[in-house]
């Protein structure tokens, strides 16, 4: 049975460029395209950065009940909705997967597959850093969004809180001090609990 390797971390804990660098150094891994109701951006494909769909789509696919779990975002262009479908993509007799996603979307996805399918692969940096590389990538983006940033990271406090981490059986941490040390612990960790 294939497994589903699920990366996890506060805003700026360097969870993208980790899940950029993993799929990279673990080619085998598939990815999974998720789908949302945003409108698509200049630069963009369907089926590449996501599916696009419109709330009526969304609908059909919930009454199927192939919709595995979803975020609800109220953005200042009304409410974007990003969701995982079991769309005939995830194929555990076949692949191990490599998925990047929220706490809440961790557990949903244990729900609907099983615990023991999923690894989870947490990532920790100390409060202080994270804000400074927060800041950082934030000044040099041509139209800084400070309050949001600070908003994301405030909001991570409680949806990362250490009850809801005991809550969804997260154990084990990885400290994203240095990118290389913390990709060779998570490659080597990720091989030992897959094979
Ligand atoms: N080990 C590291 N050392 C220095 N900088 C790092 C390290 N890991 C990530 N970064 C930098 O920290 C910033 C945040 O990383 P990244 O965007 O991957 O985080 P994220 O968890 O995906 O954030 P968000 O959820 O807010 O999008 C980026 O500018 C990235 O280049």
């Amino acid at each position: 049975m294939g497994k589903i390797c699920y990366i996890m971390g506060k805003s700026s804990s360097g969870k993208d460029t980790i899940y950029k660098r993993l799929k990279e150094r673990m080619p085998q891994l598939k990815t999974i395209t998720l789908y949302t109701t945003r409108p698509v951006r200049a630069g963009e494909t369907d089926g590449v950065e996501y599916y696009f769909v419109d709330e009526e789509r969304l609908a059909e696919m919930e009454n199927r009940g192939c919709v595995i779990e979803l975020r609800a975002y109220n953005t200042k262009c009304g409410v974007w909705k990003y969701f995982t479908a079991d769309d005939g993509q995830i194929d555990l007799d076949r692949q191990d997967y490599l998925v990047i996603g929220t706490l809440q979307s961790y557990e949903a996805m244990c729900k609907y597959f099983g615990e023991e399918i999923m690894i989870p692969v947490y990532i920790e940096v100390e409060d202080g850093l994270r804000l400074y590389r927060a800041l950082e990538r934030e000044r040099i983006q041509d139209a800084p969004k400070y309050a949001e940033m600070c908003r994301r990271f405030l909001a991570d406090q409680d949806d990362f809180s250490e009850e809801n981490l005991r809550k969804a059986g997260i154990k084990k941490r990885f400290i994203n001090e240095d990118i290389e040390v913390c990709l060779s612990e998570i490659q080597e960790y990720l091989q030992e609990k897959m094979f």
